[in-house]
């Protein structure tokens, strides 16, 4: 049987508001997934019930890997195997890059010693994700896309079976998104799973294979990328007119977006329209 990733039950809720809803989906394990939906789907929110440390709630669901219940697991057995790179970094900002990187070898370590421990994992997160050269540079000191990028060598650090990021591609320039996008394609051809949310339906059509939707918290659609985004999806999930094309040289799904029921001339004024 093919390995996979299996997510039920997982739900969110803060007082009244119900954020995530019994979200569950099955993809084939070892590929990346994209997670895409409007703002406020429940996007970061499945990703940090995933995590199994958002709630209580998220802790009522099962997050299966290769048939074991990763969320069953004590949390630091858990921070093994899994590793979560979220849109917001966190309070690290006084650590030099190695440092920050050195973190995500925690979990595999005894002691907080391991900061200055484990070189050679550590060289070879950064040089996987292209931060080799900032090593002694202060956090503080990067640029906002040059800290993601550092986020994700310390979760490549990690060796974690399933990687979860909450918009990677967040602050990079297009050959960045574009390089991410590949490394977390090379992650996912050594056997890791990988789900990342992006609000780029164009990099999830021509980087990933599976996609899941999500809108109002809700799981609307899963499956290949190539059959799930489609025009009819795209409209009825962000209000938004599309054309499905394909890329004329890769053959992914190249997806053009119009307002909804408009036409060009409402949208750029008949002069400009009449040009284009
Ligand atoms: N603590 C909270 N209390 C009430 N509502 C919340 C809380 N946290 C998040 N929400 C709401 O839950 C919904 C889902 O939020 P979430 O951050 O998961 O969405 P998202 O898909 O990641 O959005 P975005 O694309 O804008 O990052 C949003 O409508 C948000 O306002």
């Amino acid at each position: 049987m093919s390995r996979q990733l299996v997510v039920a039950g997982l739900s969110r809720r803060v007082g009244d508001a119900v954020l995530l809803d019994d979200a569950g989906f099955t993809v084939p394990a070892g590929q990346v997934v994209a997670l895409v939906g409007p703002n406020g789907a429940g996007k970061s929110s499945l990703l940090r019930a995933m995590t199994g440390v958002a709630d209580r709630g998220a802790a009522s669901g099962h997050l299966m890997l290769d048939g074991v219940d990763l969320l069953a697991l004590k949390r630091r057995d858990r921070a093994r195997r899994m590793a979560l790179v979220e849109q917001e970094l966190r309070a690290e900002f006084s650590l030099t890059v190695r440092q920050v990187v050195a973190l995500g070898r925690i979990p595999h370590e005894s002691g907080w010693a391991v900061a200055a421990g484990d070189p050679a994992l550590t060289d070879a997160a950064m040089a996987r994700a292209g931060v080799a050269d900032w090593g002694d540079r202060l956090l503080s000191s990067l640029s906002g896309g040059e800290q993601q990028r550092v986020q994700l060598a310390r979760a490549l650090a990690q060796e974690p079976e399933l990687l979860l990021l909450d918009e990677p591609t967040n602050h990079l320039d297009v050959r960045a998104q574009m390089d991410t996008l590949g490394l977390l394609r090379e992650v996912a051809a050594t056997g890791v799973s990988v789900v990342a949310a992006l609000h780029d339906l164009n990099l999830a059509a021509a980087y990933c294979d599976h996609v899941v939707v999500l809108a109002g918290g809700r799981v609307q659609a899963v499956g290949d990328v190539r059959r799930v985004l489609t025009a009819e999806l795209v409209e009825a999930t962000y209000g938004v007119g599309a054309d499905v094309l394909t890329h004329p040289r890769t053959g992914r799904p190249l997806i053009a977006f119009s307002p909804s029921g408009a036409t060009p001339a409402d949208v750029l004024g008949a002069d400009a329209a009449s040009q284009a």
